[in-house]
C-alpha cells in the first residue's frame, strides 16, 4: 500500500531512482500532520485555526469583554452580577446559519422578535457549549442557548428610585433575562459601539426579553436619541420616587462613601436655608422629573413608557409587578406568592430569587437608614418640587401622591 501511494506521488512508478526521496518527504508530512493533530486535540489551536465548519468565537474588532473596567461593579453588598459572568463567555457558532425565527412568525408566547426590535440582528446560533448535549429537557436559560440581542426594554431611571429591586424582581420571570450590572452604554460607554453593547447582553431565546438597567440614562441628554437610534421600539421603564426622599437617599449613598461630606442642608441650599435651592446639585436636579421627561418625549411617545411607583414597589410589590409584566407583554408569573416582608430589613424580599431557592433581600446598600433632616428643610424642598411634580403627573397621567 505504501508503494502504491509512492507510485501515485512519483507519477505511477516510472522513476525508480527517485522513489526514496518522496517517501521521506511523505513521512515528514505525515509526522507534521500527526503532531498538529495532537496539538489541536489538546485545544491549543482553537483560537487561531481558521473556521472551516468549526466553532469560532465571533468578537467584533476592538470589542471589550464584559467585566472589564468599563463596567460598573454592583454597589457593595449586592450580589455578583451572574449574567456578567455568563454573557461574555465564548460560545460556539456556525457560519452561514440563521438564528432567530426566520419566518418572522409569532412564537408560542405571542412575541414576534422582528416586530419587537428592528435591530434585533442576531449574531450567534444556538449551539451547546463543548461537552454539552442538546436536549429539550436541559433547555434552560443558563446553558448557552439563544442569542445576544439588544434589550427590548430598558430601566432608564431614576437613580435611587428602586431600580435594583425592580430588576431583581423581574429576573424571577422565566421570560426575562437581564444584565446584572449597569452597562452605562448610553451615557458613558457609547463610543464602544452597538456591537460591544449587544455582546454584553445575556443570551435570550426568541420568547424571552433582554433587559438592562442604568438609572443615569434618565438624566442624560443624549440617551433618548441614542436609544431611539438603536430601536425606536424600545420599551422604557422609569421607577420614580418622591423627589425629596430620593434626594436624601442619593445623599445617603454619597455620604456612605465620603463621610466628610457637608450636611444635606449645606448642599441643598445656595447660602443658608433661606437662600435658593441649589439645582446644580445632582441630588436635587435628578428629582425634577418633568424636565427630564420632556427631553425623552422628543423621541418616544408616552406609550413607550411605564412609570413605576418606587413607593408602591415597596408597599405592594406584586401589584406593581403586575403592571410591569403587562407592559412588557409577559404572562403574569410574578405574584404575591413571590414576596415576603422582611421585618428586619423593612422591605419586601424575594422568597426565591432567580437562580436560588433561598429567600433573599437586596444588599446592605439598599434600604439604608437615612439621616434626620430638619423639617424646615424638608418643607422647603417639598415646596420646590410641587410644581414640577404636578407637571409630571399631568404629563404621565398618573398621580404619585407625593404632595
Ligand atoms: N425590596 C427592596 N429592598 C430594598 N430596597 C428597596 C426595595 N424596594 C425599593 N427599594 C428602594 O430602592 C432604593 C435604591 O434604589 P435603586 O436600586 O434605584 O438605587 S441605585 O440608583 O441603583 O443606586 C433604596 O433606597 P434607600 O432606602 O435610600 O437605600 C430603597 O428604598
Amino acid at each position: 500500500m505504501g508503494c502504491g501511494i509512492l507510485r501515485l506521488r512519483t507519477g505511477c512508478g516510472h522513476l525508480g531512482a527517485l522513489r526514496a526521496q518522496p517517501l521521506v518527504s511523505l513521512l515528514l508530512t505525515m509526522i507534521c500532520l500527526f503532531t498538529y493533530f495532537i496539538y489541536c486535540l489538546t485545544g491549543s489551536c482553537c483560537e487561531s485555526a481558521p473556521a472551516i465548519g468549526s466553532f469560532t468565537a465571533r468578537q467584533p474588532a476592538g470589542s471589550v469583554r464584559p467585566g472589564s473596567a468599563l463596567m460598573d461593579p454592583l454597589p457593595p453588598g449586592e450580589s455578583v452580577p451572574r449574567d456578567l459572568l455568563t454573557s461574555g463567555s465564548v460560545q460556539g457558532n456556525l457560519p452561514g446559519l440563521s438564528v432567530s425565527n426566520p419566518s418572522g412568525a409569532p412564537n408560542p408566547r405571542g412575541h414576534n422578535p422582528q416586530e419587537r426590535n428592528h435591530l434585533n440582528g442576531t449574531t450567534d446560533i444556538p449551539v451547546p457549549r463543548y461537552g454539552q448535549e442538546p436536549s429539550l429537557g436541559s433547555l434552560s436559560v443558563h446553558n448557552g442557548y439563544g442569542s445576544k440581542k439588544f434589550p427590548q426594554a430598558v430601566i432608564v431611571g431614576v437613580k435611587k428610585g428602586g431600580t435594583r429591586a425592580l430588576l431583581e424582581f423581574l429576573r424571577v420571570h422565566p421570560d426575562v433575562r437581564a444584565l446584572g450590572a449597569e452597562p452605562h452604554f448610553f451615557d458613558r460607554c457609547y463610543d464602544q459601539g452597538l456591537d460591544w453593547y449587544r455582546n454584553l447582553m445575556p443570551r435570550t431565546l426568541d420568547s424571552q426579553i433582554t433587559m438592562e438597567k442604568t438609572p443615569s440614562y434618565f438624566v442624560t441628554m443624549e440617551a433618548p436619541r441614542r436609544i431611539y437610534n438603536m430601536s425606536r421600539d424600545t420599551k422604557l421603564i422609569v421607577v420614580v420616587r418622591n423627589p425629596v426622599t430620593r434626594a436624601i437617599s442619593d445623599y445617603t449613598q454619597t455620604l456612605s462613601k465620603t463621610p466628610s461630606l457637608p450636611s444635606f442642608q449645606a448642599l441643598a441650599f445656595k447660602n443658608t436655608t433661606t437662600g435658593p435651592i441649589d439645582t446644580t446639585w445632582s441630588a436635587i436636579r435628578i428629582g425634577i422629573y418633568a424636565k427630564h421627561l420632556e427631553n425623552w418625549l422628543k423621541y418616544f411617545p408616552l406609550s413607550k413608557f411605564l412609570f413605576v411607583s418606587g413607593e408602591r414597589l415597596v408597599s405592594d410589590p406584586a401589584g406593581e409587578m403586575g403592571r410591569v409584566q403587562d407592559f412588557l407583554g409577559l404572562k403574569r408569573v410574578i405574584t404575591d406568592k413571590h414576596f415576603y416582608f422582611n421585618e428586619t430589613k423593612g422591605f419586601p424580599c424575594l422568597k426565591k430569587p432567580e437562580g436560588s431557592s433561598k429567600p433573599r433581600c437586596l444588599g446592605k446598600s439598599k434600604g439604608r437608614p437615612h439621616p434626620n433632616i430638619d423639617t424646615k428643610v424638608l418643607q422647603r424642598l417639598r415646596e420646590f418640587y410641587r410644581p414640577f411634580n404636578m407637571k409630571f403627573y399631568q404629563m404621565t397621567g398618573q398621580n404619585f401622591g407625593w404632595d
